[in-house]
This record gives structure tokens, sequence and C-alpha cells, in this order.
């Protein structure tokens, strides 16, 4: 699949978060337009803020109607409401906190302290995902109930635009390589135990959700991402490279900088003249 995965590079990450974000609006906006509202599944890390904090900036911001948006999380660390790691907290503070969205259509994974705060069997995290995976299944119309999303885990809505920071291992969302996450075939969302990047208890949109999306975008930057990048794009299994696993129905799209884009196979960037 990933053979078909597009790919833009940019000169550098803060052209590339501009870029991407001028390339959201866009998209968000063709959606409201096609179909009244458009459905849009954040990534957290630094370049998915990046992308954030660049829209918020961005004077075509006010093209969107934010109050026919709906908001997802592909992932999210499993701590206390509030908490300045959490990813939601993050996007409030790059963006969604300056827009006038309408609260019930920002869905926001479950906090750790919460109604599924870690219990002494310590599976506050799956209780939460199980929560999470009904929330997308309420939201997902009839015409949903046949996605690609396995039906143990129920339907997901069909998103417009599903954005994935690429970790330099090639992790997506909360799916680490070899990790059970990253294997799941059933379940939409799933809690994560022991993740090698802090914190080690997370809540992640498997790729059977992830792959429902009619756009995915993934999105390096930096030098860190270079290998990670060149191992995904090059044909790699997903259970060895989650990224290579990430797709979307329609188009998969990555956005590179240049440094990250640094070691990918010839041909693929730059691309093949004809
Ligand atoms: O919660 C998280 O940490 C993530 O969602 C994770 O998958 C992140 O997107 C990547 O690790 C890339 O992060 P950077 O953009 O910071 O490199």
């Amino acid at each position: 699949m990933t053979a078909a995965a597009q790919l833009v590079v940019h000169r550098d990450k803060e052209l590339m978060a501009q870029a991407a974000a001028a390339r959201l609006i866009t998209k968000i906006v063709d959606a409201q337009a096609a179909r009244g509202s458009a459905s849009v599944v954040l990534t957290g890390g630094r370049n998915g803020n990046g992308l954030l904090a660049a829209l918020s900036s961005a004077p075509a911001r006010d093209a969107v109607d934010w109050s026919r948006l709906d908001l997802w999380w592909g992932d999210e660390r499993f701590l206390p409401e509030g908490d300045p790691e959490r990813n939601y907290t993050q996007a409030r503070a790059a963006l969604l906190d300056s827009v006038p969205l309408d609260p019930a259509r920002v869905h926001p994974m479950p906090a750790s302290d919460g109604p599924y705060a870690v219990g002494a069997d310590g599976d506050g995290a799956d209780a939460a995902a199980a929560a999470y995976a009904a929330e997308l299944a309420a939201a997902a119309g009839p015409e949903h109930y046949q996605s690609a999303a396995g039906a143990a885990g129920g339907p997901v809505p069909t998103f417009d635009v599903l954005m994935l920071g690429v970790g330099p291992d090639t992790h997506v969302a909360s799916l680490f390589p070899e990790s059970p996450a990253v294997r799941e075939t059933e379940r939409t969302v799933v809690g994560v135990h022991g993740a090698p990047k802090p914190p080690p208890t997370r809540v992640s949109m498997t790729l059977p959700a992830i792959r429902s999306a009619r756009e995915v975008w993934l999105l390096a930057a930096g030098e860190d991402k270079a290998k990670a990048a060149a191992i995904a794009l090059s044909g790699a299994g997903e259970v060895q490279a989650p990224a290579a696993g990430a797709h979307g129905r329609s188009r998969t799209l990555w956005l590179l900088d240049a440094a990250a884009a640094s070691q990918l196979p010839r041909g693929l960037y730059p691309p093949a003249s004809p």
C-alpha cells in the first residue's frame, strides 16, 4: 500500500507546518462545501502541534466554519485532565481555544483521572479505549456501518483527514513496532501499556480505524525521522514499521521536510524524471 503514497517535501519544518496548515484549511472548506461538515483526526507530537499553531496564525483560518468541524484524536497520553503533556491540552493551546468550535463536536480521548481512573488492576486505559470506540461508533452514520474497521470494534465515522506524526522508530499514534496494539485487527481503539515513548500508558486508534479515513497524512520533520521515513516507504511490514500500515482510502500523503527526506531511496525522492 505504501507504493501508492504521495510525498511532498518542504525546505524546513516551519514551511512544512505552514503548507500543511494551508492544505488542511482547503480540505476542511472543501469537505464542508461538499458534505456540510468536515471531520478531522488530530495527532499529538511537535509536528502535529506545529501544524495547529501555523493554522492558528494563518489569515485563511477564517474561511473555515469552525462550528461544522468534528475533531477526534488518533491517540492520547493517558494522563489527568489538563496535564500539559496531554495531546488534548497541547492542541487546545496551539489552536482549539482560539477558534469557535462546537464543544459537542470536539471529542478528546478520556483522561486518567475521570471515570476511567486507573484501577487496582491497571486497566483504566483499556476502559477508556472501549468508551472512545463506543463514541466513534455512535457518531458513525448508518452508511458507515460496513466500514473497514472490524465488526467487533464497531464502525467509525469516515474521517476526511487523519493526521499522524511519525516517530523515529516508525511509530504512528501510539502504535509501536512489534506491539500488541499494532497487531490489532478487530478493535478500533485500544489501551497501550509499556509504550517506549513516555508516558507508558496511552490510548490509541488502531490501524483498521486509521485506514477508514479518506485521507491519511503522515508528518515527519528532522534528521531523526530520516531513517524511519526511508524504512516505512521502502516496503517494510506494518508490524515492524507501523507507519507503513497507515494509509487512507483515497489518499496517503507524506509531508516531510528536507532533513526527514534525506535518506529516501532514489526515485522516490527526488522523483524520477519521466
Ligand atoms: O502522543 C504522541 O506522542 C503521538 O501522537 C506520537 O505518535 C507522535 O505523533 C510521534 O511520536 C511524533 O512526534 P513528534 O512530531 O514530536 O516527533
